[in-house]
């Protein structure tokens, strides 16, 4: 008898004691081999495939495993190598130099790694493919064949998952020159024929079904992008002899992209129903009668356990509609953004670990959910436990504080903006700082080394005592300013050495917010975050940054700038409640924020970074919902930090997107100097600035910092030089990327020298005054 399949879209590859993470890092620092790193990759895939079988996962994921990124694993299949790295004959070492960038010095090998930039809304990273105005592409899929090789075992169902052709193709970018006028799409008739070969493949090994992931479908499409699905989806339907194919749409609705998908020839089309619920009536609508739906009912993005009588009646619509032999349940996207399992947290507490599910417990909630498919009034345990906690966190008195609603009912107009427009602050700045042309600085982390991550974790352990941890970190701080002027610095910080995490750090520290022990999310490649949980309503207890900025100003006379997360990316890199509108949880966090920075300034700190690297990201994936999303995210910036006086410095930092449709929104959030991520594009985005002209300081990233490679003086200063051909001098700062909290000390101190040594070139150039 046919029923409902539980399947799954991907499962996190990291491991739960962050396996992966370890191996790799090893790896690199040369303390263990190619096969040492191999053996564990390997062993975690035997692992995730076993427990997703002993769940009762009919349709399980093989393939979607990655030592860096998937879409950098797409790419090598396709043999999109570009010619930089092709003299690297070792596929691994030639692998990693396209994610991390090579610089070896007996053999004079120095190439920097791909670009790498934000996987949809999500926090992780993907690795941009870089296509050449000749590209030719060859197979190869030894990893994705030898994958399944090595599940065999799991006995059966397996289910390889690609990312199809379309979207891997609008993900990428043409190399830079000689590529004038050509698009990546140019490329897709040669493309092609790479996803028919594989097929043919994987029909000879016997697989029944294979995944073939197209996000893109849930973006506004223009004609060219529809045109390369329609001819992508119709060539890959018409395959002799391949496999059934799933199309697997998530992060959002198909809307007028729902024909092309459900048109596509394919026989199952998996849709997001968590982000996008209201699509189901057309999705099952337009669905031809040979085709199943997979429904995306548990939170792929989100840790709140799923509601499982409103996920149950979703699927009885189906079922009702079509019949249960064409219904699969699902995730509603990859499970790699969500922590691994629940077991691994022992402080949550059982109340709060009630409202929770990780990887782990939201495959049981797809096999729970597929089972009861056929039962009209399901009663079983599971579907108790889940009425049970979601009653008991409704009603909770630790969700709502009073105080809390005051204040948002107090917010007005005057509480967004700062004294006086941008010109005359800058005046009574630039009066007050005295800085030189080009003045340089840093984004705030230095490296956290292993005796900095040791510390902290024999403090948390309660084996080191507050005191002596706190002495550590001070002398850290200490020896962090002391470097920094020795290296030449205008403008310093106090290095960041008591934050396990930019948003972590802030999330333990605020009223409204839990957090995991071991609920590790992939960031890119070895790094993970632990984003914490705001599950109530959010303030401040006490001040949370204070002591530290306060302290490091006192080794100093130079300026040191006060460090903060801002609003939107605390919202964003956390779990977020799901009762109240994210705007809400956001101005609750600003208005926390906001007392935040007027302690700084009350405590003598002039000038003050709030980080907004998450407000790109944070951007709906459909254009006609950004006004209302960048009314609210500017309005929380600028509610954060209005509260100070004109001469003292507001600075942000963004990183990691591209910001050139959000230019205007940047400027409206009038911080009175930016450092953005520049360098891996080559600069490519200071022309928005440009274009738009961007009106207040801006500091291009001239050192990109997710390399070891230690960038030379000339490159810096040739990016500073182009900078002031473009936009005027005086407004102009020199700083790498982003925080160096995940380099080492020797590479950071060259890569600074050389740094402040490209401003004094710069300044040579332009003239050493900063007036303007
Ligand atoms: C700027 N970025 C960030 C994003 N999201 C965030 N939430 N935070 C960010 O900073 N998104 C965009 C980018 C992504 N970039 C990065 C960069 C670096 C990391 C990173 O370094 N992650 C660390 C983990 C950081 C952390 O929380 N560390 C803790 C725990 C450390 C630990 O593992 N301790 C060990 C013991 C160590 C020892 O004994 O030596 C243990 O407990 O077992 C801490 O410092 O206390 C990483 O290593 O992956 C992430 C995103
Ligand atoms: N201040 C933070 C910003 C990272 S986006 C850092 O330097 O790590
Ligand atoms: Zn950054």
């Amino acid at each position: 008898m046919m029923s409902v399949l539980a399947t799954c879209l991907g499962y996190p590859r990291i491991g739960f004691e962050r396996e992966l993470k370890k191996a790799l890092e090893s790896f690199w620092s040369k303390k263990t081999s190619a096969a040492d790193l191999q053996q564990c990759a390997a062993g975690l895939r035997r692992r995730h495939w076993s427990l997703m079988k002993q769940a009762g996962i009919d349709h399980i994921p093989v393939g979607d495993f990655s030592l860096y990124d998937q879409v950098l694993d797409t790419a090598v299949m396709v043999g999109a190598i570009p010619a930089r790295y092709r003299a690297i004959k070792d596929p691994l070492v030639r692998y990693f130099a396209m994610a991390r960038g090579l610089q070896e010095s007996g053999e004079g090998m120095d190439v920097p790694a791909l670009e790498m930039t934000k996987w949809f809304d999500t926090n992780y990273h993907y690795i941009v493919p870089e296509l050449a105005s000749k590209q030719t592409f060859a197979l190869n899929a030894s990893k994705l064949l030898g994958e399944i090789d090595e599940a065999e075992t799991t006995g059966g169902g397996l289910r390889p998952v690609l990312l199809g052709p379309v979207t891997f193709l609008l993900l990428s970018k043409m190399e830079q020159g000689k590529t004038k006028g050509l698009t990546p799409l140019a490329f897709l008739d040669q493309l092609i024929p790479m996803y028919e070969q594989l097929l043919a493949l994987l029909a000879e090994k016997g697989i029944q079904w294979v995944q073939i992931d197209e996000p893109c479908l849930t973006l506004e499409l223009d004609d060219q992008a529809k045109a390369a699905y329609r001819t992508a989806l119709t060539r890959l339907a018409a395959c002799p002899g391949r496999p059934r194919l799933l199309l697997a749409s998530y992060f959002g609705a198909l809307e007028d992209n729902l024909p092309l998908a459900a048109g596509s020839g394919f026989d199952a089309l998996h849709v997001d129903l968590v982000r996008a619920p209201d699509q189901l009536d057309a999705v099952l609508g337009a669905l031809p009668a040979t085709m199943h739906v997979s429904l995306g009912l548990v939170d792929g993005r989100n840790i709140w356990r799923t509601d499982l009588d409103a996920a149950h009646a979703t699927i009885r619509k189906a079922v009702e509609m079509i019949g249960p032999d064409r219904v699969m349940v699902a995730p509603s996207c990859s499970l790699l953004h969500v922590p691994v399992d629940l077991a691994g947290e022992q402080k949550l507490g059982s109340t709060m670990k009630s409202w929770l599910a990780f990887a782990a417990q939201k495959l049981n909630e797809v096999r729970v959910l597929a089972d009861a498919a056929g039962s009209l009034t399901p009663s079983g345990q599971p579907f108790l436990d889940s009425r049970a906690a979601r009653a008991n966190r409704l009603a909770s008195p630790m969700v709502r504080n009073s105080h809390v609603g005051e204040r948002m009912r107090g917010i007005t107009e005057a509480l967004f903006r700062r004294t006086s427009p941008f010109p005359a602050r800058a005046e009574r700045q630039r009066a007050r700082f005295r800085l030189p042309l080009f003045p340089t600085t840093t984004i705030g982390s230095f490296p956290q080394t292993g005796a900095v991550r040791s510390a902290r974790a024999t403090w948390r352990a309660g084996t080191l005592p507050v005191p002596d941890y706190d002495k550590f970190l001070k002398e850290e701080t200490r020896a962090c300013i002391a470097k920094q002027e020795a290296i030449g610095l205008d403008v310093l910080v106090h290095g960041e050495f008591e934050r396990n995490d930019m948003v972590e750090y802030f999330g333990e520290q605020l009223d409204g917010f839990a957090f995991t022990e071991n609920g590790w999310v992939q960031s890119y490649g070895s790094r993970c975050v632990k984003p914490p949980v705001i599950f109530g309503d959010v303030s401040r207890p006490c001040a949370m940054t204070v002591e530290w900025s306060t302290y490091a100003q006192t080794l100093t006379k130079r300026p040191v700038k006060g460090m903060l997360t801002g609003p939107v990316t605390i919202l964003q890199w956390s779990f977020v409640r799901d009762d109240q509108p994210r705007q809400d949880t956001c101005l609750q966090i600003a208005l926390a924020l906001r007392e935040e920075v007027v302690d700084l300034e009350q405590a003598g700190i002039k000038m003050i970074q709030v980080d907004e690297p998450a407000i790109r990201e944070g951007l709906p994936l459909r254009r006609r919902e950004w006004k209302d999303y960048l009314r609210w995210a500017v309005d929380a910036f600028k509610l954060a930090t209005s509260g100070v006086r004109d001469d003292t410095q507001v600075h942000t930092h963004m990183c990691y997107s591209e910001f050139g449709d959000i230019l205007e929104a940047i400027a409206e959030m009038d911080a009175d100097v930016i450092s953005i991520e520049t360098s891996r594009s080559r600069m490519e985005l200071l022309g928005d600035f440009v274009r738009y002209q961007y009106p207040n300081e801006i500091g291009p990233g001239v050192y990109d910092i997710h390399s070891p490679r230690v960038p030379t003086k000339e490159e810096m200063a040739d990016l500073l030089i182009s900078a002031g051909k473009v936009l005027p001098a005086t407004r102009l700062w020199v700083n790498p990327d982003c925080g160096l909290k995940t380099r080492g000390w020797p590479e950071v101190q060259a890569a600074l020298r050389n740094m402040v040594e490209a401003a004094r070139v710069a300044r040579r150039q332009f003239g050493e005054e900063r007036v303007g």
